[in-house]
């Protein structure tokens, strides 16, 4: 076949590499990792577990998940020069932009970087793990004008992402709905976020250059940006009634509804998506937030009768993180410190079995110019 009849604009269906990772069987309506489903891990087992299934292969044993949880804490501190420079980014930067310039600067402290072995690769996946929650935190609050917050290490790896983001220690039904988002959100197969990581290490880059791409791939509306668009759409609605009326005035302006929609799943609801429903349904019912779920549902009431589409995950994981109280410039940020193991895997899986992702492209250019 010609390059010219393989063109598919977006690469949208095209098999771009191989994993064992993951893998969306959307006719199953099943979420495949490492052979097991998505929605149950995230039902059943604890973000830890999901880090060790995607690093290693396996589901740890109890003692392996400590060993985990003891790497990630001792390696949560940030280097006071990395704190340095994100205090020196002008209040505006964006929440991406900071976390992308603070994972790109935390590459010159790690002794490993140049070393592609699966062991050294994995060395620093944890230690991306275990900063990347810190360096979200942080660069807000100094964004903000607060002093930065230490991570305490005698909390769980969720419960200390979530205190250090709000400054509070969370209740148990709070860390349950952040571990299982984290879950949720952790791997996808090939996102665009994941696609740009592959791509980058496929040279032989390095992981903290592939996350680094990684973090500017997600922050796009249509992909990991949705999440913050949701919950300002849900506030500028601000009443169960409203919510109807403004997603109608969107759909007349043509405008694109955030939250929903998806490249793989198209007009079928995201597995992830009923799952973060069920997790708001109970944190709106603990916190008196029944109106906040009510607006959601209309609000899918109405795609579904528009447009035929259908929530995708960040539709509802953005009031679940509002509930939790977590700024809403932080929510695409958490997303991507939930899916640095999933590309962190991806990246090992790319140098243990690389081809240089080098594609061609379609001339729609002149010819036989002379100048
Ligand atoms: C966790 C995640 O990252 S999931 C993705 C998060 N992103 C979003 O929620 C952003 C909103 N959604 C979208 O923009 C899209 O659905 C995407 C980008 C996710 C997928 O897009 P694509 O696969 O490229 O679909 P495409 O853009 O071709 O849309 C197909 C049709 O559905 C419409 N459509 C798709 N999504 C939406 C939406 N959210 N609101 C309104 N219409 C939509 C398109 O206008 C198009 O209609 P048309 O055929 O009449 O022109
Ligand atoms: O798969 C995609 O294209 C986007 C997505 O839902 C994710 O990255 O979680």
């Amino acid at each position: 076949m010609s390059i010219e009849q393989d063109y598919r604009p977006g690469l949208e269906g095209v098999i771009a590499s191989e994993t064992s990772l993951s893998f969306l069987d959307v006719d199953a309506e099943e979420i495949v990792i490492r052979g097991y489903d998505l929605i149950e891990l995230a039902e059943e087992v604890s973000y830890l577990d999901v880090v060790g299934l995607l690093l290693d292969g396996k589901l740890p044993s109890h003692l392996e998940r400590q060993a985990i949880e003891k790497d990630l804490k001792e390696n949560a501190d940030i280097p006071e020069a990395v704190m340095t420079i994100l205090k020196a980014l002008p209040k505006e930067t964006h929440a991406m932009d900071a976390l992308r310039t603070g994972i790109s600067a935390l590459a010159g402290f790690d002794s490993e970087l140049d070393d592609r072995s699966k062991e050294a690769n994995r060395h620093k996946a944890i230690r991306l793990l275990a900063k990347v929650p810190a360096v979200v935190a942080n660069s807000y609050h100094l964004k903000m004008g607060r002093p930065p917050v230490e991570p305490r290490k005698d909390l769980s790896y969720s419960a200390n992402f979530i205190y250090m983001i709000t400054g509070t220690e969370p209740s148990e039904s709070e860390v349950q709905a952040f571990d299982q988002s984290l879950m949720v959100y952790s791997e996808h197969e090939m996102p665009n976020s994941t696609f740009a990581a592959r791509v980058i290490a496929s040279t032989q880059s390095d992981i903290y250059g592939a996350l680094t791409g990684s973090v500017a791939s997600l922050k796009g509306t249509l992909h990991g940006g949705a999440n913050e668009a949701v919950m300002k759409m849900l506030l500028e609605a601000g009443t169960v009634d409203q919510i109807e009326p403004l997603i109608m005035k969107k759909l007349q302006n043509k405008e694109r509804i955030m939250g929903f929609g998806h490249r793989v799943y198209m007009k079928k609801m995201d597995p992830r998506a009923q799952l973060m429903k069920q997790a708001l349904l109970k944190l709106a019912e603990e916190k008196g937030r029944h109106d906040l779920y009510e607006m959601c549902e209309i609000g899918e009431d109405v795609m579904r009768r528009e447009k035929g589409l259908y929530p995708n995950l960040d539709y509802y994981a953005a009031p679940v993180y509002y509930l939790l109280n977590i700024p809403i410039d932080l929510y695409t940020p958490v997303f991507l410190a939930a899916r640095t193991v999933g590309i962190s895997a991806h990246v090992i899986e790319q140098h243990e079995n690389n081809r240089l992702f080098r594609p061609r492209i379609r001339y729609t250019g002149p010819r036989n110019l002379h100048p």
